[in-house]
């Protein structure tokens, strides 16, 4: 079956500092990661990016097929992996090493021909919408696929390298693009310094006064917002490892259940979302959770 969602935006490897210069190397990047959860919950899902060749390179393709990703849409390139450098987990601080590096080459020209028939919603985000010369690609792409009548999907998932005066452009055209507008409280205060919560959804309300917005709040939950309905929803209480990637399933799990139980409704969406996240919050660093554990975490039984 052909992906009625792809992915586009960068993947990466973390590596998560230990203690006594020790670090671990864990593949990640917030767009692989949200291909990853919406493959594994069940949703045919491409990952359009580019990994390296090296064993980095291998270890992302690797888990994007054990995810059941379509390999067709992940590109090799021989050139440096993407690095994200992580010296703190809490609070999280990131720096990236990536000049000329894999990402950088993604080229949807050598997309598989007519990738894009079976394509429902399209999820664009995070460093990749900055990090030239793709970021332009891609924005300019976003904009071809809106045209053809599919729908968008944008996760700014603020990072300091955004604070590039360029980036607001992009922000405001991603926006004014999308149908799904995901962004946590913590994106808001860097996105629209001096604004508060409600201010900085009205911004984004501006530029997407037709879109669904889901804002995220940690441990305080996510609110989802259509043009004429709220819809609140608390945590599923877990015993929580850490809270990496739990905004990454946030996202691939609201796909999943807008694009495979479209009749379901806003709170049944809301519902698996949230249950998305916290299957992930249980577990150390990014998780694709199966359908299984979201589903026995809403019924209670997990
Ligand atoms: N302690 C927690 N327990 C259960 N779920 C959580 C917890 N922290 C976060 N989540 C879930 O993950 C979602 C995303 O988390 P958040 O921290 O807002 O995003 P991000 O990971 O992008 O910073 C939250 O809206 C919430 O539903
Ligand atoms: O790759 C990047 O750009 C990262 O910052 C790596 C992180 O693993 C995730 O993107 C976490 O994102 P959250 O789901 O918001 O916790």
């Amino acid at each position: 079956m052909n992906p009625q969602f792809v992915v586009f935006g960068e993947a990466l490897t973390d590596f998560i500092a230990e203690g006594d210069g020790l670090w671990r190397a864990v593949p990640g990047g917030s767009c692989w990661s949200v291909a990853r959860v919406a493959s594994k919950l069940g949703l045919p899902t491409g990952y359009a990016g580019a990994v390296s060749t090296d064993n980095f390179g291998n270890d992302l393709a690797r888990l994007a097929l054990e995810a059941g990703l379509d390999e067709r849409f992940l590109q090799r390139v021989d050139k440096a992996p993407f690095l994200a450098m992580v010296p703190s987990k809490n609070p999280p601080q990131y720096f990236f090493i990536g000049d000329d590096s894999a990402d950088l080459h993604f080229d949807h020209t050598k997309l598989p021909a007519g990738w894009m028939d079976d394509v429902q919603i399209a999820h664009f985000g995070c460093i990749s919408l900055v990090r030239e010369p793709l970021a332009s690609r891609l924005v300019a792409l976003a904009g071809e696929i809106k045209a053809a009548g599919k729908r968008i999907c944008f996760d700014p998932n603020y990072r300091k390298i955004m604070a590039d005066p360029a980036y607001a452009a992009t922000l405001q055209r991603m926006s004014e693009l999308a149908d799904f507008i995901k962004v946590s409280d913590e994106d808001l205060t860097h996105l629209f310094p001096g604004t508060t919560l409600e201010q900085g959804i009205a911004i984004l309300r501006g530029w997407a006064p037709a879109a669904d917005i889901l804002l995220t709040q940690g441990g305080a939950g996510m609110t989802l917002m259509t043009p004429t309905e709220t819809l609140h929803r608390p945590v599923f209480a877990v015993d929580v490892a850490d809270t990496v990637g739990a905004g990454d399933a946030s996202m691939g799990g609201w796909m999943c259940s807008v694009l495979t139980q479209p009749e379901a409704g806003l709170q049944a969406h809301l519902d698996f979302a949230c249950a998305a996240a916290a299957t992930v919050c249980r577990q150390h660093g990014a998780y694709a959770p199966t359908t299984a554990e979201v589903r026995a975490l809403m019924a209670g039984a997990a």
